[in-house]
This record gives structure tokens, C-alpha cells and sequence, in this order.
């Protein structure tokens, strides 16, 4: 990669300038309090950089998926307000993202200070699958910038998204890679040029086909890819068995049995869950039992049982592979962990994690935040990656849009 750096940037000068800064700041809230601030923390080095050099730094991030108009709950609002409590600079929020607030508040911005827009998603421009649209919006973001601005991409987990604060802005303004982004790469490129086998990929969380949709370049890449969270539904239901209420995309069945089909003759295996915890509800206090996976529907709530985590015969399983391996990568908890009671598989796959003597990289926000708040620390793991679908792409070997634009 041949990009502009950040160092770059200020050594030409930044003072009195204003540079558009995108971070992730796409941090799990419980209501309006921040449950791990770890992006938070993870971006705060490339601001304190640009604000003591004298810039004027415009941020822009996401926060979940709102559908293309503003939403309460995912305003960015929580995530600012840590922000504003971790830095030793003056951080604002705006109201909106391109509007009268934004307009104003940056006008009226000194060097060094800070002002975090509003969630981009909550303008529908932002994600559009038309370039026009995501052009305008870029425009506007852009113009926000006065005559001399710059862009700084240092939002690692949202280089695989096309959209206009990550992609579009790059190709209108002076461009630089920040060193969240940097380090990144660096590290995952380590684990994707010297890799050492045997290579076991642990997959869970809950957007279940983005992940599906990485496993077609895993095949031949990993030895072991370990099936846990919400996907291994789809899973158990390509192999033909009842599921009840759990999280099931009935669409990719047949993507699934496609890779389990193609799986040994690409020297790949996958290991997938023999017991299940079922609940009778999606809550921390639902009623729950381990049941076999492939008899959910047996439990003591038939066919409304969700499955929550994975059983803990599934857990020794997926460790005793973590324990052969040189080398693992996991994105996705293996459960709901944020409810205690299905926390044990996402509990065991890190204390494994945190057992081996095997390079360990742990991608994604709510990967992240589920060793944080498990107890887990950062430096048990060889890296905590900010990226979920990121990390996973870059692996994969795809292009990834917020990097390619950088690159001259
Ligand atoms: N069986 C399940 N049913 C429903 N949700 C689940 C299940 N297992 C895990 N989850 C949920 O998956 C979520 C995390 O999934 P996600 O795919 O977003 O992870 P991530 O890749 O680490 O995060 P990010 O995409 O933010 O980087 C958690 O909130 C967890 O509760
Ligand atoms: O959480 C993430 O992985 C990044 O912030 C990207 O979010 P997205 O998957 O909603 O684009």
C-alpha cells in the first residue's frame, strides 16, 4: 500500500486547517451508556495528534444501522460524550451531520478543537448503492471543509464499506491514511503472509450472512473454521435439522450447503456445535436447558426455543482445536454474552484463546467488547482488531474500498 500517512499531513501543516477525520466510533451502548469504549479509546490517538498540531478536526462516524434518517437511539451522542470525557481537547457534537448545526459549529471552531458530526447513517445518501447519491452527500461533507482541507480515513472497521465518509470524501479531498488504520493493516497482513498452520477461524455474532459471505474465501485458506453465535442455525438447518425460534436466514441454506459440500476438497473442515443452550425468550433471565443441536425443538419450549449460546460439550470441542492451533482468528461471540447466562461459550472460546500459545487475533467491536467485559484483558491476545467484517474481509484477500482509495 502506497498511501499518504497522517505523519504526512502534519508535517505539510495543519494548523487552522479543517480536516475531516472518519473514525468508528460504533461502540455497544445499554441505553445511552457506553458499554465498551474500546474504538473509542482506539481513535482517540489520531485526533490528539491533528488537535495538537493546531487542526480543526471534523469527525465523522456510524453508529449501528439506522435506516437513512435520524434516529434517537442510535445518536452518537453517548459515544461523544466519552469521548469528550477521554481527551484533553474540546470535543462538540452537532446535531445534524451536513445541516445548520454542523455548518455552525464548525465555523466557529479554534484550532485544536474538535467537533464530532452526527451519525452519516442518518442521512440514506450515506450507504446508497448510486454513486450520484453518495457523491452529493460527500460534497456537502466536503464543503465543510473550507477551501484547504484534508481527509483522514482512520476508521479500520469501516474500510469495507463503500460509503461516502469513508470512500466517496477520499476521492474529492487530499487523502491520508490514519494509524489506527496503519497498525491495522500491518498486523493482518503478518497473520495473511506468514501464516502458521494449523489455521483455526472461529465465526459467531449475529450478522449472519456478511460472515457467510467471507466463508466462500476462508475455504482452502483455513484448516478449522469453528461454527458458533447466530449463524450456526443456518448451519444446523443446511444439515437438515429443526432450529424453533432461533436466529435462522433461510435464504442462505443452500449457501451453506454449498460450502460443506466443497469443504474437504478444499482441505478445510468445519466444526460445528452438538449442543446448544435453548431459552424461552430473548432475555438474561429467560428459562434456559442444554439440549442436543440437533433436537432443539425437544426442548422444555418447543418450537419458540431460541438458542442463545453454544453448549458446553461444543466449548471443549472448540478449545481443544484452539489448543492445536499456531494460529487463530475469531470474530463473532459464540452467544448472547451480554446476559450472563449465555455468556459461557463466549467465555471458554476466549479463556482458550487466552490458553494457546497460538498467534491470537480477536476482530470486531462486539468481539471486543465481549473479552473486555468478560474480564478478559487486551494484552492476553496477540490483537484485538476494531474491525469485525473488516478484519475479515482483509483476510479474505478482497479489496477493500476504504484502503484502495487511499492508495496512489
Ligand atoms: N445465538 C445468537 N442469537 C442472537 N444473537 C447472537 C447469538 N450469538 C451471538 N449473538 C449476538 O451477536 C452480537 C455480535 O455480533 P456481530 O456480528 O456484530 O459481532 P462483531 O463482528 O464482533 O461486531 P462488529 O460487527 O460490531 O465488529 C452480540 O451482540 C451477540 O449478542
Ligand atoms: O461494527 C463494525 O464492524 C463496523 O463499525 C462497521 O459496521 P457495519 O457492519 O454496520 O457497516
Amino acid at each position: 500500500m502506497t498511501s499518504h500517512t497522517l505523519n504526512e499531513l502534519i508535517a505539510e501543516g495543519v494548523r487552522g486547517r479543517y480536516i475531516l477525520v472518519r473514525s468508528d466510533l460504533n461502540v455497544p451502548l445499554d441505553g445511552s451508556t457506553v458499554t465498551d469504549d474500546g474504538r473509542i479509546k482506539a481513535s482517540l490517538p489520531v485526533l490528539k495528534k491533528l488537535s495538537d498540531a493546531g487542526a480543526r478536526v471534523l469527525v465523522t462516524a456510524h453508529l449501528g444501522r439506522p435506516k437513512g434518517a435520524p434516529e434517537d437511539k442510535y445518536s452518537l451522542k453517548p459515544a461523544a460524550a466519552r469521548l469528550a470525557e477521554l481527551a484533553d481537547f474540546p470535543v462538540q457534537l452537532a446535531a445534524d451531520t451536513v445541516g445548520d448545526s454542523a455548518k455552525e459549529l464548525s465555523s466557529g471552531l479554534n484550532d485544536g478543537d474538535v467537533l464530532v458530526l452526527e451519525n452519516v447513517r442518518f442521512d440514506a445518501r450515506e450507504t446508497s448503492k448510486d454513486d450520484a447519491q453518495r457523491g452529493a452527500f460527500a460534497d456537502e461533507l466536503v464543503a465543510l471543509t473550507g477551501s484547504n482541507g484534508a481527509f483522514v480515513d482512520d476508521a479500520f472497521g469501516a474500510v469495507h464499506r463503500k460509503h461516502a465518509s469513508v470512500y466517496d470524501v477520499a476521492t474529492r479531498l487530499p487523502s491520508y491514511l490514519g494509524d489506527l488504520v496503519h497498525t491495522e493493516v500491518e498486523v493482518l497482513r503478518k497473520l495473511t503472509t506468514d501464516t502458521q498452520r494449523p489455521y483455526v477461524v472461529v465465526l459467531g455474532g449475529s450478522k449472519v450472512s456478511d460472515k457467510l459471505a467471507v466463508i466462500e474465501n476462508l475455504l482452502g485458506k483455513a484448516d478449522t473454521i469453528l461454527v458458533g453465535g447466530g449463524m450456526l442455525f443456518t448451519f444446523l438447518a443446511a444439515a437438515g435439522h429443526k432450529v424453533a425460534g432461533s436466529l435462522l436466514e433461510e435464504d442462505q441454506i443452500p449457501v451453506v450447503q454449498d460450502y460443506l459440500q466443497r469443504a474437504s476438497a478444499a482441505g478445510t473442515s468445519f466444526v460445528i456445535p452438538t449442543d446448544v443452550v435453548v431459552a424461552s425468550r430473548f432475555a438474561a433471565d429467560a428459562d434456559h436447558e442444554v439440549v442436543r443441536a440437533d433436537a432443539i425443538e425437544d426442548s422444555a419450549f418447543g418450537a419458540s426455543g431460541i438458542g442463545l449460546d453454544i453448549g458446553p460439550e461444543s466449548a471443549s470441542a472448540f478449545a481443544a482445536q484452539i489448543e492445536g492451533a499456531k494460529t487463530v482468528f475469531w470474530n463473532g461471540p459464540m452467544g448472547v454474552f451480554e446476559f450472563e447466562a449465555f455468556s459461557s461459550g463466549t467465555r471458554a472460546i476466549a479463556q482458550a484463546l487466552t490458553d494457546t500459545v497460538a498467534f491470537t487475533v480477536v476482530g470486531g467491536g462486539d468481539s471486543a467488547a465481549a473479552v473486555r467485559t468478560l474480564g478478559f484483558e487486551d494484552a492476553q491476545f496477540g490483537h484485538i482488531s476494531t474491525g469485525g467484517g473488516a478484519s475479515l474481509e482483509y483476510l479474505e484477500g478482497k479489496e477493500l474500498p476504504g484502503l484502495s482509495v487511499l492508495d496512489r
